[in-house]
């Protein structure tokens, strides 16, 4: 009894750490087994090699993590279904491994450690003998350490990143979070704590065999990982009790039909699966009552006020594309496009559906490779750099659609812009660990988020819940979001969708005030009230060609723009 509890702690740390890349990098990750081999296997091997029993699980753990960031840059790409078939391979290739090098794995017998097993401290010169009950202790601890160290990530900046890769990777790649190398990260981590796992469970039943560290385990692990798949950290907890059940029931249903207990096992593990999806929608509702908890730090009385305007720091073109070709497959979108985005002016680009104006934005933004032609920002040629390189460099992009992350508050959503954009090496380590400077640098974020909030006349609702904005302010909070990436080049692709007329206003507003502030502005809209009213300079597409370009008189006034794309009506006091 004992040792089965401390069996399941152990397996508990296994499913915690794998609920960090299913839940929060979003991967169905199946192959948590293979990891729990390479600690198993691993501790013993090391200890052979003549490392004491700690070091020798710390450098399984090591191991196991560089193997996770390997598989985890490998599938990070990938989504869904993709993930699941080859992370499983990858669960199935160990596996098999095993089998075939028995000098490795020890055979169908495994590998034999002597048991009980001790742990000398060098350091005290205390040695713990490892009963059931030190397991249990050793076990208990570290899911409650694993568990701490979550809740306090979470609240930090590995938590922004993580709600943003669960729920909106688009969009944390816009603001320029690398999504790549942090769904890689959270798979080390996954692939170190299944690692200690495996280690743990070796050390308690003194061998480590290959039937122990089967697919199938990946699979059950993965059934836990996902019952509490609303990243709360009681959720894993809730899947084990379920996993926990499995072989109390396996056995009794192996009794009652007369199959092999190993077939009985796998079929309950299948139905668990397949219940997943009934079980995961009313504890998602019900997590849903509770927004994520983070500090709630009090706005700094130097930003509480309208002045909080970007610092106008640069003059002249900021952004020009030119000869831009850019097509998506065999289809040519643009061709030639010419364009000049100067510090301090708002420049609408305007045409009919289709003219070819995200597109446009998306090429500037780094996130389409253009077939021809230069982009150049400021003397710098960054044609081709992508949307990573291009927030770093400060040109930022807003969505067409509004694209929201629905349990963080307004000032946490633009804390992951700020994130994005001035990144601090290690933050999420030195923030679990307290680190001082850490502090400093959570202060200058605060103060960024605070700016961006207040030039997007958002700060009243900075702690709200963002279920309770309206259209109008989920649009403002992209721009803030984009704002808060320090971006000296904004990116914005209708902003004024679902706005009403108060919130229209509001946005002229926010858009002369970034202007004001030495922001160049690039503003796609089909909103030609709002675009006449706030634009220095305006570019109309049609067909992916400049049908024209210059001041909104000018444009107003030319034939081409009023035969061709607005049907002779004046631009000016039209609403498209
Ligand atoms: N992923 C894609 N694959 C193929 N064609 C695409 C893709 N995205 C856009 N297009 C095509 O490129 C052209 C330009 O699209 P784009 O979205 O840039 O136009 P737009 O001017 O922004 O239109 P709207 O005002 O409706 O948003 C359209 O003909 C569209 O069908």
């Amino acid at each position: 009894m004992t040792v089965e509890l401390a069996h399941h702690l152990y397996l508990l740390i296994a499913v915690l750490g794998l609920a960090l890349s299913v839940s929060y990098g979003g991967q169905p990750v199946l192959c948590q087994g293979a990891f729990l081999a390479v600690g198993g296997f691993g501790v013993v091997h090391l200890e052979r090699a003549g490392l004491p029993l700690a070091a020798a699980t710390f450098a399984a753990a090591a191991i196991a993590a560089c193997a996770g960031y390997l598989v985890g840059l490998l599938t990070a790409r990938l989504r869904g279904a993709a993930v699941a078939l080859s992370t499983w391979a990858f669960a199935w290739l160990v596996y098999a491994l095993l089998d075939a090098f028995p000098a490795v794995s020890g055979g169908s017998q495994g590998l034999v450690r002597p048991t009980p097993a001790r742990l000398n401290s060098p350091f005290f010169g205390v040695t713990v003998t490892l009963t059931p009950w030190a397991h249990v202790a050793v076990a208990g601890t570290l899911c409650l350490l694993s568990l701490a160290a979550v809740a306090r990530l979470t609240r930090g900046p590995a938590g922004l990143d993580w709600a943003a890769l669960r729920e909106a990777p688009a969009l944390a790649t816009s603001l320029g979070v690398p999504v790549l190398r942090r769904r890689a990260a959270l798979f080390a981590t996954t692939a170190a704590l299944a690692a200690v796992s495996g280690a743990g469970i070796t050390v308690l039943l003194g061998v480590a065999a290959p039937s122990d560290v089967s697919p199938l385990l990946s699979l059950q692990l993965f059934v836990a990982a996902l019952i509490g798949g609303t990243a709360r950290l009681w959720g894993p907890v809730l899947g084990l009790l379920v996993i926990a059940m499995i072989p109390p029931l396996g056995d009794a249903l192996a009794g009652a039909v007369g199959l092999p207990a190993e077939a009985s096992g796998g079929v309950l593990t299948a139905l668990a699966l397949v219940a997943v999806p009934f079980l995961r929608e009313p504890i998602e509702r019900l997590a849903a009552q509770w927004p994520e908890r983070a500090e709630r730090p009090r706005e700094p009385a130097e930003h509480s006020g309208e002045s909080a305007t970007p610092t106008a720091s640069r003059e002249g073109v900021m952004l020009s594309a030119q000869g831009l070709d850019v097509g998506i497959g065999e289809t040519d979108i643009l061709t030639g496009v010419d364009l000049e985005v100067r510090a301090g002016e708002v420049h609408a680009l305007i045409g009919p559906n289709g003219s070819g104006k995200t597109t446009a934005l998306r090429a500037l933004a780094g996130a389409l490779r253009p077939k021809g032609g230069r982009i150049l920002l400021e003397e710098t040629d960054v044609t081709g750099a992508g949307q990573f390189e291009m927030v770093r460099r400060g040109v930022t992009r807003t969505f067409q659609r509004t694209v929201g992350l629905e349990r963080l508050s307004p000032h946490r959503q633009v804390l992951l812009g700020v994130r994005g954009g001035t990144p601090v090496p290690f933050a999420a380590v030195r923030h679990l660990f307290g680190s001082a400077s850490m502090q400093d640098h959570a202060a200058i974020a605060d103060r960024e988020a605070w700016r961006a909030l207040h030039v997007t006349e958002l700060a009243q609702r900075a702690f709200d819940r963002p279920g309770t904005l309206g259209a109008g302010e989920q649009r403002l909070l992209q721009v803030a979001r984009a704002v808060a990436t320090g971006a000296h080049v904004l990116l914005l692709d209708e902003p004024a969708v679902g706005m009403t007329g108060p919130e229209r206003a509001a946005l002229a507003r926010v858009l002369r005030r970034l202007a004001a502030g030495g922001v160049a502005v690039l503003l796609v809209e089909h909103d030609l009230a709002l675009v006449y009213g706030v634009a220095d300079r305006i570019t109309v597409l049609d067909r992916g060609r400049v049908l024209a370009s210059g001041t909104p008189e000018s444009t107003a006034a030319d034939p081409a723009v009023r035969r061709i794309y607005l049907g002779d009506a004046d631009p000016s006091s039209t609403h498209a």
